[in-house]
């Protein structure tokens, strides 16, 4: 790894930084505790260009680089996860899935206000597909000039608020992986419902739905790539998503040890500072290195995207160690607070909670490693 961060990158964390504090950290508390989406703060967040970021500035978008995206991304999570999950499945998942498979005429229709206005969902889980994602049920018949759609998707993230479907169905089940398909699905397609919302233990900003398809009809135009193609669109796509996930990773820890340092200079116990406590500071010491190792694996991940050369095993040890270190650090954030870090007003309960699906959404904390196993094996 190679690189330093310009005046270019600067400016953008700084700017994420900003719209943070001034956007989203008002308000975060009551959108989590009435699982509350933040509409209007993610309609802002379209008009500064963070829904678009890596998008080629000709489909509306910013031609930034992945290392500022991860940037904007960590200090957006530091924040509200909430908004930053929405931010990362609409540009590591589905306008980078649609600007590199999508065709021209798919770019034109979808990408260009998705890279403005959001917002997209990208619909592989199911009730019996998870981490075994090639066992899918939900079918896509070839009826000619357009799929007929059926079936359930689970977990579906900005599943009522997007406008815009990626949907993984299988065609032909004799092909295995090889017969499934991803097609793009607009919202008020005829059979398409969205079913209940989650009520989940963290990122509870964000609206994660069951989405129900009885006999959608979807244009062949908007399959994505050549028939079949669908799992390897899947799986290449959440190779990049994962590393959107591990800066998010990143950005709850790093907001919840800002918070303890800042914290343990404001409290006193036995007549002197948290901070002047050798049990704080060792504790403070341990947090802010795992950050540091995290932020340089999500950096060399992002890095390593940017120079087009081969980041699957570093995305993946990324969000390994960037989600496993969230739940370490949001623990001592917690445990640092003392009594006020259990009560929401302090943040840190919040951030504890939403530590925890970093672990389980986009691939799990076990497929990450058989990814990362199997590129070491190859
Ligand atoms: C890796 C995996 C467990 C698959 O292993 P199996 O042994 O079943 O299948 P196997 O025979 O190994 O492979 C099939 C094809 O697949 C290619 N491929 C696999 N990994 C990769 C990879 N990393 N990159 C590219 N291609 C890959 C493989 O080459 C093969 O194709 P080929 O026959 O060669 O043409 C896969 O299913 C997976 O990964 N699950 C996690 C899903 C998962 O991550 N959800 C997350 C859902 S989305 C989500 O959670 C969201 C959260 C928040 C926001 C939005 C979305």
């Amino acid at each position: 790894m190679n690189f330093q961060l310009t005046e270019e990158h600067f400016a953008v964390q700084q700017a994420a930084r900003d719209f943070a504090q001034t956007e989203l950290l008002p308000g975060v508390i009551e959108r989590d505790a009435h699982q509350k989406f933040p509409t209007e703060q993610v309609r802002k967040m379209g008009e500064l260009g963070f829904l678009g970021m890596m998008v080629d500035p000709k489909y509306n978008g910013g031609g930034m680089d992945s290392i500022s995206y991860v940037l904007a991304m960590e200090e957006i999570s530091k924040v509200d996860a909430s908004a930053s999950v929405c931010m990362s499945v609409n540009n590591s998942l589905v306008c980078w899935g649609l600007e590199k498979y999508g065709s021209e005429e798919q770019k034109e229709k979808y990408l260009k206000k998705l890279a403005v206005e959001g917002i997209g969902a990208f619909c592989l889980s199911e009730p019996e597909a998870g981490s075994d994602a090639t066992s899918q049920r939900t079918t896509a018949e070839d009826k000619g000039d357009y799929y007929l759609l059926n079936g359930t998707k689970n977990w579906i993230t900005n599943g009522s608020t997007a406008s815009v479907y990626i949907v993984i169905a299988q065609t032909d089940a004799s092909k295995k992986h090889k017969g499934i398909n991803a097609l793009i699905v607009e919202k008020g397609m005829p059979g398409f419902v969205v079913g209940k919302k989650e009520d989940k233990m963290g990122i509870r900003g964000s609206d994660t739905h069951s989405l129900m398809f009885t006999d959608v009809k979807v244009p062949k135009a908007n399959r994505i790539g050549d028939d079949g193609f669908g799992f390897s669109f899947a799986m290449t796509t959440l190779n990049g998503g994962r590393i959107g996930i591990a800066s998010q990773a990143l950005g709850i820890a790093a907001g919840a040890y800002e918070l303890a340092v800042k914290y343990s200079k404001e409290r006193k116990a036995f007549g002197k500072m948290l901070a002047e406590h050798q049990a704080i500071q060792f504790k403070l010491a341990d947090m802010a290195t795992k950050i540091d190792a995290a932020r340089l694996l999500v950096h060399q991940a992002a890095w390593l995207k940017d120079q087009k050369k081969d980041f699957v095993k570093a995305a993946a040890m990324a969000k390994l160690f960037a989600s496993q270190i969230a739940q370490d650090v949001t623990t001592e954030a917690v445990q640092i607070h003392g009594g006020y870090g259990y009560v929401k007003e302090y943040h840190v309960e919040r951030l504890m909670r939403d530590a925890k699906i970093t672990q389980i959404y986009e691939g799990t904390t076990e497929i990450q490693k058989m990814v990362i196993s199997r590129e070491l094996l190859r």
